[in-house]
């Protein structure tokens, strides 16, 4: 594969189910779902992706096409330019793959054994292996636990045994599905610090699926928003908080307690002690805004925040916004 080729190209891509329905106690029939709908990306080497949505949007779906688990009903598909389904077993020695909910471990083994049988399963060379081994466990840390059987692992450990098994092999891309849900936040850290060296290192293009926002806003340049099965944004995150135009938001420290400021048509939504919280819709001159409060409260401090990745998000995926709505993609 060169590197101007894509490392995913997805052209159209459409996966439906067939579920039952029920109407009433006894009709019963069958529907057809459509949990990814018409997603056309291209992911080039070296790019670190995010693929957010709410539940149910279709990011599972997509990413078992992308590994060949699950076959396109319509459309076309390539990972490292491969058929991803068709040639299952030729991908699975140049992608590495992550499922933050189960482990990919032999989980009675001891990690180091479990490690082992991943290098027979792809093959890897016994040289190449124990030098990529010892680099691994000690970016990973893995040392302490090596030698502990899977089962034994607490999920920050195992995450980080899974992590080492699915890039021993050195692949050239790997897909992660919450490879953070429920870790604490030092082994998130670990984790995160890991990925982003990976791809900055050794240049791995990395898709990930996370519904957590630290994941995104620390290790994501790009990403990509799915919801009902199409592709809503595909772009920066600073342009898409720029697109959305989120309303900021108005922190005020008075000297005293006081009843919810309201100031023309905005009226603080939060209120602790001497502290008040307005929100500020983009169109509202904040400096306008500001001399008005201070001329009629007695004001301590005050600061104006710009919406976080989170409120963004809750935003769209509330359907706050028209484009949301339409399913149409918006352009990077
Ligand atoms: N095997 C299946 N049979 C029938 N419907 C399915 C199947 N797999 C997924 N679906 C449906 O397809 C839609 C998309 O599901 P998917 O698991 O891809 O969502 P997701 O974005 O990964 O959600 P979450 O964030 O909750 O994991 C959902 O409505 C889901 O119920």
């Amino acid at each position: 594969m060169t590197g101007a080729e894509p490392m995913i190209e997805a052209a159209d891509v459409v996966k439906t189910f067939t579920v039952r329905t029920r109407s009433g106690v006894l009709r019963r029939g069958r529907t057809t779902l459509r949990a990814v709908d018409g997603v056309s990306f291209a992911v080039r080497p070296g790019e670190f992706v995010g693929y957010l949505g709410p539940n149910g949007a279709g990011k599972s779906t997509t990413i078992k096409m992308l590994t060949g688990i699950l076959t396109p009903s319509s459309g076309a598909l390539r990972v490292c330019g491969l058929d991803p389904s068709r040639r299952r077993t030729a991908l699975a020695r140049r992608i590495g793959v992550v499922f933050g909910q189960r482990t990919t471990l032999w989980w009675d083994l001891p990690l180091r054994d479990s490690l082992a049988l991943v290098r027979r399963l792809y093959r890897v060379d016994a040289a190449a292996h124990r030098a990529r081994l010892a680099e691994l466990t000690a970016l990973l840390e893995l040392e302490p636990f090596l030698h502990t059987p899977v089962r034994q692992l607490s999920l920050g450990q195992r995450m980080r045994g899974d992590l080492a098994a699915a890039l021993l092999h050195d692949p050239e891309l790997l897909v992660l599905d919450e490879p953070t849900i429920g870790l604490d936040v030092v082994s998130k850290t670990t984790v995160r610090d890991f990925l982003e060296r990976t791809n900055r290192e050794r240049g791995t293009t990395i898709l990930l699926t996370t519904h957590d926002l630290g994941d995104i806003e620390r290790l994501c340049r790009r990403v990509m928003i799915i919801d009902r099965g199409r592709l809503a944004y595909d772009g920066g995150l600073d342009e898409l908080r720029r697109t959305v135009d989120a309303d900021r938001t108005l922190v005020v420290e008075l000297a005293e307690p006081a009843p919810p400021i309201v100031l023309g048509g905005i009226e603080a939504d939060r209120v602790e002690g001497t502290r008040q919280w307005l929100r500020v819709p983009r169109e509202e001159n904040a400096a306008a805004l500001v001399a008005a409060l201070a001329q009629r409260y007695e004001v301590r401090d005050i600061s104006l925040r710009e919406a976080g990745i989170e409120e963004v998000l809750a935003g769209l995926y509330r359907g706050d916004h028209a484009y949301w709505c339409s399913g149409r993609p918006v352009a990077p």
